[in-house]
């Protein structure tokens, strides 16, 4: 990279420190990285945020740090988790923060510089994500009073989606819902599928441009795409994240009809109704028992039927999903499985790849169960027509490229 120095606020600054904050509703990730050489000085996380067994760990260069934050919620694990980070480190050196922001609506297609107008913009969409959007503005304004100095960039989700043609982006609705509203689908995930597409194009030896690539995002939120010519053709959830594949404790597709039926049988109002698709749907609503997917294969394993149900659900609903994204591909070049359930959970992939023979995939059992790792991330059998690959996820590491890329426009401009 050229420039050393970046004029924010007309102070000259060295540049490379970029840290990331991926404020979800149940975590909080955190990223120090050194850039371009994308090392990692710091992470941390929060997790299971609101719940008693809530804690958070960080590693700042090696010195490891584990509280127990007892039914802490996002602003106190946030508090916590950036005074950790500089008792240990001088904020001085952070030149800039990148922020995912889920939800970008139509207005936001690419990493925007944080300022009050951009802010009360990203509540204005709060509707539309509102496990995600809210959490995110949290973090957004104490890593501002934090470091008030510093270019804040939100990366949105929604932005890698954004040139999905119009015959995948519509709603057969009426079209005035669109053009009025914005009621249209806008996909999320966006720097996931873009970062481990990425990675497949450079482990196949591909041009990313060339490639026609299917990605299975599974962490709590699950989504799908289809990515060709180095962009998002198609993808699983739509004006919300809670179309498509079943997730944690999101429904994903139900039939439209539902919210009515459901409001006459049970007198709920609509609000009700979407909240329980949000929040008491997917694994957990099916299990009865849990939406993390390591304790129902445990449970399953030990005969908990409606465990095992909720796994071969989500299975299926993400092979039916797969072979639909297809239609958009053309070609497969490669199926990538990324995220938490995707990286670790090999009964998942297994069940699912299952389902897709007739597009030619193939796992082999043994590759798959070493999660690809002494095959280079493939784990598709030897001579199988299309390769699949499981790639670590690294939405931090996507995020402070984009914020990056964002500075070195700034810097150009202000020259
Ligand atoms: N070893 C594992 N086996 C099966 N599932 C796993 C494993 N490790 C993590 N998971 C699952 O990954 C999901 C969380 O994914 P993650 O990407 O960390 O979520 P988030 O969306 O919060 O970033 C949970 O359902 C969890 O059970
Ligand atoms: C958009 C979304 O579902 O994000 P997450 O997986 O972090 O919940
Ligand atoms: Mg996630």
């Amino acid at each position: 990279m050229r420039a050393q120095y970046l004029s924010v606020n007309g102070v000259s600054r060295v540049w490379n420190m970029i840290l990331v904050i991926n404020t979800g509703s149940s975590s909080i990730k955190m990223a120090l990285l050194e850039m371009p050489s994308e090392r990692v000085i710091a992470e941390g996380a929060a997790v299971r945020l609101g719940e008693e067994e809530a804690s958070l760990n960080w590693n700042v260069g090696g010195d490891i740090q584990h509280v127990a934050l007892p039914a802490a919620g996002p602003d106190v694990a946030m508090q916590q988790m950036l005074a950790i980070l500089f008792r240990r480190m001088d904020k001085e050196r952070i030149t800039a923060v990148g922020h995912r922001v889920v939800h970008g609506g139509e207005r936001f297609i690419a990493p925007t510089l944080l300022d009050d107008a951009v802010i009360a913009a990203i509540e204005e969409l709060s509707h539309l994500a509102p496990l995600h959007n809210p959490p995110n503005l949290l973090g957004i304004r104490a890593a501002m009073r934090h470091l008030p100095a510093v270019a804040h960039i939100a990366v949105f989700d929604t932005a890698f989606h954004h040139a999905m043609p119009l015959h995948a982006s519509l709603y057969a609705v009426p079209y005035r819902w669109y053009s009025e509203y914005g009621v249209r689908r806008y996909g999320f995930h966006g720097t996931s599928h873009h970062y481990v597409a990425q990675q497949a194009a450079d482990r196949l030896g591909r041009s990313f441009s060339d490639c026609h690539l299917l990605t299975a995002h599974l962490g709590n939120g699950c989504s799908a795409a289809a990515i060709a010519g180095g962009i998002s053709v198609d993808t699983t959830m739509g004006m919300t994240p809670l179309e498509g594949l079943v997730m944690g404790t999101r429904s994903g597709d139900v039939d439209p009809g539902l919210h009515d039926y459901m409001a006459r049988q049970t007198g709920a109002s609509l609000s009700e109704i979407t909240a329980a698709l949000n929040r008491q749907s997917g694994l957990l609503g099916l299990s009865g028992r849990s939406n993390d997917m390591r304790a129902l294969l445990a449970a399953a394993d030990e005969g908990d039927v409606r465990a095992g149900l909720a796994v071969d659900i989500f299975c299926f609903r993400l092979a039916k999903a797969l072979a639909g994204l297809a239609v958009s591909l053309g070609q497969i070049d490669a199926l990538i499985f990324t995220g938490g359930i995707g990286e670790h959970a090999d009964v998942v992939r297994a069940k699912t790849v299952q389902h897709l023979s007739l597009l030619g995939l193939v796992l082999d059992a043994h590759r798959n169960s070493e999660h690809g790792r002494l095959s280079g991330g493939l784990i598709s059998a030897v001579g199988a027509q299309v390769p699949v690959l499981v790639i670590a996820t690294s939405e931090e590491t996507m995020i402070a490229r984009y914020v990056v890329d964002m500075l070195q426009r700034l810097d150009r401009t202000a020259e």
